[in-house]
């Protein structure tokens, strides 16, 4: 304890070492001869102390010690330079704190710390204090002259043999141009940071393994993820498009292992629930020695080229679609009196917008007539859109009349315009109506009353205009009282109907057509044939063509691949009578079996290099250049199984 009044010392012995520990309690020695020995003792220790002191005067940091109280024990010299205050002052400041008679360091670290610093400083030291536990902090210590500077405030207790606190000792190290440095960083890196963020495209950082480190202002707007879900492990799974999870998982992570840039294209979720394409490109960021230590992963926005590229694929495929039609379709051929009937109830319904029912058997020219109806009528220069409504999947039809919106079902990763649409101002036939599914029935029927419709996916109803023409083979009164065909949209269509005849009942035109197909084959085959024997005519004449002009068509097709002479022969055992004086078809049959054996071929050779795919871009369909829904009913039709050549 220190009188007031006079200034007080600091401890002769401050040090905690285990003489001065000694030095400090009280001895009663019971002879002179043992006094002396201690008072030898305790001077040989002054001496020491004073060695250490003049030793920790001289450190380069500030050096102080304290009792277990928390009073000031010593101050190093370095201590007295910086803060100015002298040993004099330090010492009478502790006696004249109020609180106390002995003032402690919290005095002092009020006195010299920074104002924000203080509470948090003393409430830091007043914590470490009563644990005895080594502590540390940081605070603004004031300069003599005035400036603060950073400093690291270090404490480290001293226990005795009992573990009690005997002294504290303490450093301040001067941390000023580390903070400096540490700020400079740091700014640095949010003006980085500043610069990444307004970049428009998504920035992310990926460790070596994939994960992700840091993203973008620009990818946490787009994915409305926070930093916290977009650094959390499996983050990914929840913005990637599941079809390209899988798609990417081997490609990507084999990638990753390596060191060259790549990029892929995949689907990102919008906040709003889309998805969208990116085309992300991955770049390494290398150490001095060349390992990767992160990548750089860019992602552009290419949705909106990636729908250019989609329409276009499907324009084309529609336009090679119509290619191939308006040129096997050229003229209708035939002056007998049934077909003569059929021209001209074509010309009488053309240039009205009823909607007209063709019906007739397998190969009559139903389409041809259907396609006959839109040129002659106010809508020529408008679409002819042509639906085989039984060669589309019935879990399709409606998306392939009626469109769909983006994200309308599982793979709808942009909107479909649907026939009805693409007819808009032109005509649409509705070919094989037989098959249409009771559902589609239901949603035609609609159409057809209230002239507008609804994407999948939409509420909003779209109007359209479009001249429905209708064709069939099949008897629909007999499938209306059979239940499978709606009746009201049996109404609907039959406004006007047309009957072609079979061939086998206008027997006057097999003649005209046969040699309007030879010529028109020669010429594809480059070959000079002349006219028609009239064995082979008079065969010709007497068959029954239960496959009608397409039968024809085919017959005469192979007809001319196989002569080789100045006149047109047909193999007559092709053509066999029955018992009824009619023709058996056995030999077209096989002939058809031929055919159908070739197609399965160039199918099953086209899915082997497709890998099985039918659409898409390297899809069988686009191969062969034929639609996709053509390439699937031939499928199934030939029973074709396309898994096998699948991989794996
Ligand atoms: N009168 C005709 N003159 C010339 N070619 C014809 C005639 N009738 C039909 N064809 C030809 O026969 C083939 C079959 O015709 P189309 O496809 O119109 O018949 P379809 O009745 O619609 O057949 P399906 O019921 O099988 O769909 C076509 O190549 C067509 O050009």
């Amino acid at each position: 304890m220190t009188s007031p009044g006079s200034p007080p010392e600091p401890d002769a012995t401050p040090f905690a070492t285990a003489g001065g520990y000694a030095a400090g309690r009280r001895f009663a020695p019971a002879d002179h001869t043992a006094q002396a020995a201690v008072r030898d003792a305790f001077e040989k220790l002054k001496t020491s102390e004073a060695r250490l002191r003049r030793i920790i005067d001289a450190i380069p940091a500030q050096a102080w010690c304290l009792r277990p109280d928390g009073t000031v024990a010593y101050l190093n010299q370095r201590w007295h330079e910086y803060t100015g205050i002298t040993r004099e002052e330090a010492y009478r400041a502790r006696a004249s704190s109020a609180a106390a008679s002995e003032a402690d360091a919290t005095d002092l670290l009020r006195r010299i710390v920074h104002p924000d610093d203080a509470a948090g400083a003393v409430a830091k030291w007043l914590r470490i204090l009563p644990e005895g536990l080594p502590g540390e902090f940081e605070v603004r210590l004031r300069r003599h002259d005035g400036e603060y500077r950073w400093f690291i405030v270090r404490a480290e207790p001293v226990r005795d043999e009992k573990g009690e606190v005997v002294q504290w000792y303490g450093t301040n190290t001067d941390i000023e141009d580390l903070k400096r440095a540490e700020s400079r960083l740091r700014q640095e890196e949010h003006e980085l940071r500043s610069i990444v963020d307004a970049i428009p495209q998504s920035i992310t950082v990926l460790g070596t393994d994939g994960s992700t480190l840091y993203a973008n202002r620009s990818l946490l707007d787009y994915t409305g993820l926070t930093m916290d879900e977009v650094v959390a492990p499996g983050s990914r799974s929840r913005i990637l498009h599941p079809d390209d999870v899988e798609r990417l998982k081997d490609e990507r992570q084999r990638a990753l292992c390596g060191d060259a840039p790549f990029e892929n294209e995949q689907r990102l979720l919008r906040r709003d629930g889309q998805y969208r394409w990116f085309l992300v490109r991955y770049s390494p960021v290398r150490d001095p020695g060349g390992r990767v230590l992160r990548w750089y992963a860019t992602g552009t926005d290419i949705h909106d080229r990636k729908q250019v590229e989609e329409r276009v694929r499907n324009e084309n495929l529609a336009l090679r679609e119509e290619l191939d039609r308006s040129s096997m379709l050229e003229e209708i051929v035939g002056s007998s009196e049934g077909l003569r009937r059929v021209l001209s109830q074509v010309s009488k319904v053309a240039g009205t917008d009823s909607t007209v029912l063709v019906l007739g058997e397998t190969g009559t020219g139903k389409e041809l007539i259907a396609r006959a109806i839109h040129k002659r009528s106010r809508r020529a220069a408008e679409p002819f859109i042509r639906v085989n409504c039984a060669a589309i999947p019935s879990s399709l039809v409606t998306s392939e009349l009626f469109g769909h919106e983006r994200g309308a079902f599982t793979g709808a990763v942009q909107r479909r315009l649907g026939r009805f649409e693409a007819a808009n101002g032109g005509t649409i036939l509705l070919d094989e109506i037989g098959d249409l599914s009771m559902e589609t029935q239901v949603a035609l029927l609609r159409v057809l009353q209230e002239r507008e419709f609804e994407r999948i996916g939409s509420s909003r109803p779209i109007p359209v205009d479009v001249r429905v023409v209708a064709a069939t083979n099949r008897n629909l009164e007999a499938a209306v009282a059979a239940g499978s065909f709606r009746q009201e949209l049996f109404y609907r269509l039959n406004v006007f109907p047309i009957r072609i005849p079979p061939l086998r009942e206008r027997r006057d035109d097999i003649p005209l057509i046969a040699q309007y197909l030879i010529e028109r084959y020669a010429k594809r085959a480059r070959k000079r044939l002349g006219a028609i024997s009239k064995r082979t005519l008079d065969v010709f004449t007497a068959y029954d063509w239960p496959g009608n002009v397409r039968e024809l068509q085919n017959v005469i097709e192979r007809a001319v691949i196989l002569s080789d002479a100045e006149t047109f022969v047909v193999d007559e055992s092709w053509l066999r009578r029955d018992a009824r004086g009619g023709l058996l078809p056995e030999r077209t049959a096989s002939l058809a079996c031929t055919l159908a054996e070739r197609e399965r071929e160039i199918i099953e050779a086209a899915l082997a290099d497709s890998r099985g795919r039918v659409s898409g871009p390297s899809g069988a369909a686009a191969r062969l250049g034929v639609p996709r829904q053509t390439l699937e009913s031939k499928i199934r039709v030939l029973n074709i199984n396309r898994h096998r050549f699948q991989p794996g």
